[in-house]
């Protein structure tokens, strides 16, 4: 049954009687990211991982990546718990196995309450205080700074809260690390254990940001089937948008996708995406009044002669109809699941349904700064809108305000 050894390695939910050693002695890479981090950052913190273990993989075929359930994060309002969801909650796991081996925690066999070693990554003492900044890629086990206090001391060895569960480790070290995250193949290449968890992992960078790997591994992040489902049936029923109607239509499979013809219309609808709640305060230049975000809307609603905004915010039920109210003249469309919806969904999955829509819009114009934002404009340079129709952000008041970067989709 062991069919694919592309690229070199087996994706791992085809493998069952597969005699490769990688198989029957397989070695397992967990990690985990800084609690306070949200979705959006977790999602390029996996893709910095997921590039390293497509191009580990190929030489060392016993290793998977294991991806860290989603424990309730800071932003998920609802006040039920949403804890322990595994990744296929909101991916289509299958779609990324096919670019890295890569598994939820619930396909490890015997899902393990015990680790044999934890590596935590640390930022080098000074890195940023000193003058003379050394750019090298380099690593270097160093007693642990603060973030050691996460490991209590326990008999021989460590316990450790883990993706919000309690873990044994046989060992704990702390690892000053600077650079891009297949730097990590020097760790794991002098290593033995079977079960390593790399934690801190965002310390770790990009090997290549924007390059052919990097959005081979973003195409390959595929949504949950039943959140695409979700956000197309509303896209019909309150947009009158489809994807043949949009001409937003992309392969089934990200592997069969060649390239892209900047020429997508998307459906006849503005998508804001208009970050309110802790960017309130943390980012308080940078985000307009409610009337000065009204302005720039109908400025460009003008401009497109359009009708529609589809809005997305994390901002409350009374930013919503403010805007409502200044938008006057216009329709505003917001997306709002029924509880028994949101239950199942969570907000991690609302917010998904939410990106989903804006990335059929025909105009896109995000939060500055925002991952939440950043990942829309991924969604719509795979579906080939022009530039100008996505990298664009909503000014503060008083702000010089600059337009975001173009990362543009490269094949
Ligand atoms: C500055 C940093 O910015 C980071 O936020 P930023 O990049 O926008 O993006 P995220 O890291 O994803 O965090 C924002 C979270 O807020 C919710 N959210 C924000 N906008 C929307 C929206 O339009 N619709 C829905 N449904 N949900 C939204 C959602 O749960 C999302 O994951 C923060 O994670 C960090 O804590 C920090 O504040």
């Amino acid at each position: 049954k062991c069919t694919v050894v592309k690229d070199g390695y087996c994706p791992v939910d085809k493998s069952s009687s597969c005699s490769d050693s990688a198989f029957l002695n397989p070695r397992y890479l967990f990690y985990d990211v800084n609690p306070s981090e949200g979705f959006n950052l977790r999602r390029d913190v996996f893709m910095r991982l997921a590039v390293f273990m497509h191009k580990f993989a190929k030489k060392h075929n016993e290793w998977k990546l294991v991806l860290p359930p989603w424990n309730h994060l800071y932003h998920w309002k609802s006040d039920f718990k949403q804890d322990h969801l595994p990744w296929r909650h909101f991916f289509d796991v299958d779609s990324m196995k096919e670019f890295a081996p890569v598994i939820d925690l619930d396909e490890v066999p015997e899902e393990p309450s015990e680790v044999d070693l934890v590596y935590s990554l640390q930022h080098f003492e000074n890195a940023f205080t000193t003058k003379k900044w050394d750019w090298s890629d380099r690593f270097e086990i160093k007693p642990c700074n603060g973030t050691f206090s996460k490991y209590r001391e326990v008999g021989s060895g460590y316990l450790a809260s883990l993706w919000g569960s309690l873990f044994q480790s046989k060992d704990v070290k702390c690892v000053s690390f600077q650079g891009r995250a297949s730097l990590l193949e020097e760790l794991l290449d002098d290593d033995a254990h079977i079960r390593i968890v790399i934690d801190r992992a965002e310390v770790a960078l990009h090997d290549s940001f924007g390059d052919k790997l990097y959005w081979e591994c973003r195409r390959s992040m595929r949504f949950a089937q039943r959140l695409v489902s979700e956000a197309n049936a509303f896209r019909q029923s309150y947009l009158n948008s489809t994807d043949d109607l949009d001409g937003t239509r992309i392969p089934a499979r990200w592997q069969d996708q060649k390239g892209i013809v900047r020429k997508v219309k998307g459906g006849l609808y503005i998508c804001a995406h208009l970050r309110r709640g802790d960017f309130l305060y943390g980012r308080k230049n940078e985000v307009p009044t409610l009337e000065s975000a009204a302005d720039q809307l109908i400025t460009v609603l003008v401009e497109q002669n359009l009708k529609t905004v589809f809005l997305c915010t994390d901002g409350d039920e009374a930013d919503k109809l403010k805007l409502k109210l200044l938008l006057t003249g216009y329709t505003v469309v917001t997306y709002e699941p029924t509880s028994a919806e949101l239950n199942s969904f969570k907000d991690g999955g609302v917010a998904i349904i939410d990106q989903i829509i804006c990335s059929q819009a025909r105009y896109f114009i995000g939060s500055h700064e925002s991952t939440f934002s950043f990942r829309i404009q991924e969604e719509r340079e795979i579906r080939g809108f022009p530039v100008e129709h996505t990298f664009n952000r909503f000014c503060g008041l008083n702000e010089k305000c600059e337009q975001p970067s173009k990362w543009e989709i490269v094949f």
